[in-house]
């Protein structure tokens, strides 16, 4: 399986995000992140990817475009987690995410449509959450839900939108691992758009940068995330050292 991007352009009627942006392929197994201010587009490129907004030019899966897919091989294709947290409701998290696992499973028994439900909250070690209605849930709690609405789909490609924005320390890298070894072991794709720097080095084989109106970098995290991208992409003066574990990290030193 791979994501292939060519000559793409989206726009907001007459405000141009990217004007033909090309990537290199992306090959199944990766977890790419998508990093870039506020603004850029990044929201914007994956909702294109899943079908919210048009783009022209070419973004395949395997052969598969995606602006052509229907509803339902989106759903069953592509695991979009939007930036919005899921509703507060009086459903129990359980719920929830059987609704989704359900939404696919036409030829499945319920039996192997429970163990999914159950497989996704053990993967991101939240079994405790699954008979809490999602009114009682926290933000970051509803977040895991909604991850694991995903989850429970197993998709061939995940379009996370900050999937990690509402949850603590201990939490981003719970969860970033446990989509870290989905995304390699399922041999799926997964896009993750971030404003944490550091996660994306530490958990992503590409790093996709963008500037306004540009695409500055596609490549391994080193190759991408040069001081001198930093600087044309946020304005700020980074560093990248290694911390005393060996793994990159990007240290700010002020704003320009
Ligand atoms: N539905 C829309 N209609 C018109 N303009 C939009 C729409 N959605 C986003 N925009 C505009 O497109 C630009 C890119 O927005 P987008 O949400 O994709 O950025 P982003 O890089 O994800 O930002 P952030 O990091 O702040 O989440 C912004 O100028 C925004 O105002």
């Amino acid at each position: 399986m791979s994501l292939s991007i060519q000559n793409l352009h989206l726009a907001h009627g007459k405000h141009v995000l990217f004007n033909d942006i090309s990537l290199p392929a992306i090959a199944a197994g990766s977890l790419v992140a998508v990093l870039g201010p506020n603004g850029v587009g990044k929201s914007s490129l994956v909702k294109s990817l899943a079908g919210i907004h048009s783009y022209k030019g070419e973004a395949k899966l395997n052969d598969f475009e995606l602006s052509s897919m229907t509803q339902y091989q989106r759903l069953k294709h592509l695991g979009y987690v939007p930036q919005a947290l899921p509703q507060a409701s009086s459903l129990l998290a359980y719920e929830v995410v059987m609704s989704s696992a359900k939404s696919l499973a036409a030829n499945e028994s319920s039996m192997r449509i429970t163990e999914k439900v159950e497989q996704a909250f053990m993967t991101l070690g939240i079994t405790s959450l699954a008979m809490k209605p999602m009114h009682k849930l926290s933000g970051g709690q509803k977040q895991m839900i909604s991850l694991a609405q995903a989850l429970v789909r197993e998709p061939s490609l995940y379009l996370l939108d900050e999937p990690t924005s509402a949850l603590d320390l201990n939490w981003q890298i719970r969860v970033l691992e446990a989509v870290r070894s989905e995304v390699t072991q399922k041999q799926s794709i997964g896009l993750l758009i971030s404003h944490d720097i550091n996660l994306a080095l530490r958990y992503c084989d590409q790093i996709i940068l963008l500037a306004p109106n540009e695409l500055l970098s596609a490549g391994s995290p080193m190759q991408s995330l040069t001081s001198q991208n930093i600087r044309r992409a946020y304005n700020v003066d980074a560093r990248i050292e290694k911390c005393s574990k060996g793994y990159p990290i990007v240290l700010v030193d002020q704003a320009l």
